[in-house]
C-alpha cells in the first residue's frame, strides 16, 4: 500500500478535491512568497510559482516518506492576472473585467514520488454573461470577494453567469485531480 501523498498547501479547496477524488493524503501548509516572481505570462507565472513551492517542499519534507504534491493557480482575463482585491473598488474593477468576458483559471501542479514525477499545467475557460449591476453591488457589499483571486469562486457569485466552460471545474478550484488520479492508481 503506497504511503499517502503530502499536499504541501494551505488550500482547503485542494484538500476537498483530493478527498472527493478518494485520494489518500496528508496536508501540510507551507509558506512560499509568490511576490518575488517576475513572469512573461500568466502561464509562466503559475509555473514558476509551482516550481518554487516544489523546491520549498522537497527541501522541507523530501519525497521518501510521502510523495509530494504542490500546486498554484492564477486567474486571468483579457491578458491580465487578476489577484486578490485590495479593497472594494479594486474588487469591482476586477469583477467588471470578467463581466461579459472570458476568464481563465490556470493551475499548475507538481507531484513527485520515488517512482514518478508529474508536472501538469491545465486551464479552464469560462465565458461569463454580463453581470447584473445590482447583483454585483450586492455581492461586493457582502465582502465575499475578500481573499479570492479574481474576486469570486467559480461555484459562487459567478456560477449563474457561466455561458460556457472549457476544461475541468477541479482545475478552476485549484487542482486538476482528473489529470493526477490515473497516475496514482496501482502505485
Ligand atoms: N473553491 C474554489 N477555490 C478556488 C477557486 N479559485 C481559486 N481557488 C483557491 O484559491 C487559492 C488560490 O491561491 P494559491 O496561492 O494557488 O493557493 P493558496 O490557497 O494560497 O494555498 P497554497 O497552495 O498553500 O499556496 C487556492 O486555494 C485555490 O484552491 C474557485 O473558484 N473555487
Amino acid at each position: 500500500m503506497a504511503a499517502p501523498l503530502r499536499l504541501a498547501s494551505a488550500s482547503q479547496s485542494r484538500a476537498l478535491l483530493l478527498e472527493q477524488a478518494g485520494i489518500d493524503f496528508i496536508q501540510t501548509p507551507m509558506d512560499y512568497d509568490e511576490e518575488q516572481i517576475v513572469a512573461s505570462s500568466p502561464k509562466n507565472f503559475v509555473y514558476q510559482a509551482t516550481v518554487g513551492k516544489y523546491g520549498a517542499g522537497v527541501s522541507t519534507f523530501g519525497i521518501e516518506e510521502h510523495p509530494l504534491l504542490v500546486a498554484d493557480s492564477v486567474v486571468t482575463s483579457q491578458g491580465q492576472i487578476l489577484r486578490k482585491a485590495r479593497c472594494l473598488d479594486d474588487a469591482r474593477n476586477i469583477l467588471m473585467t470578467q463581466s461579459g468576458s472570458v476568464t481563465s483559471i490556470i493551475t499548475c501542479m507538481i507531484y513527485h514520488s520515488p517512482r514518478l514525477k508529474l508536472i501538469d499545467i491545465s486551464a479552464t475557460d469560462y465565458l461569463f454573461a454580463p453581470f447584473d449591476p445590482e447583483d454585483l453591488e450586492r455581492y461586493l457589499a457582502s465582502g465575499e470577494w475578500r481573499g479570492k483571486a479574481g474576486g469570486c469562486m467559480v461555484e459562487g457569485f459567478c456560477k449563474p453567469y457561466i455561458r460556457s466552460v472549457r476544461g475541468n471545474e477541479s482545475t478552476a478550484m485549484g487542482l486538476n485531480v482528473e489529470a493526477l488520479k490515473p497516475f496514482l492508481e496501482g502505485l
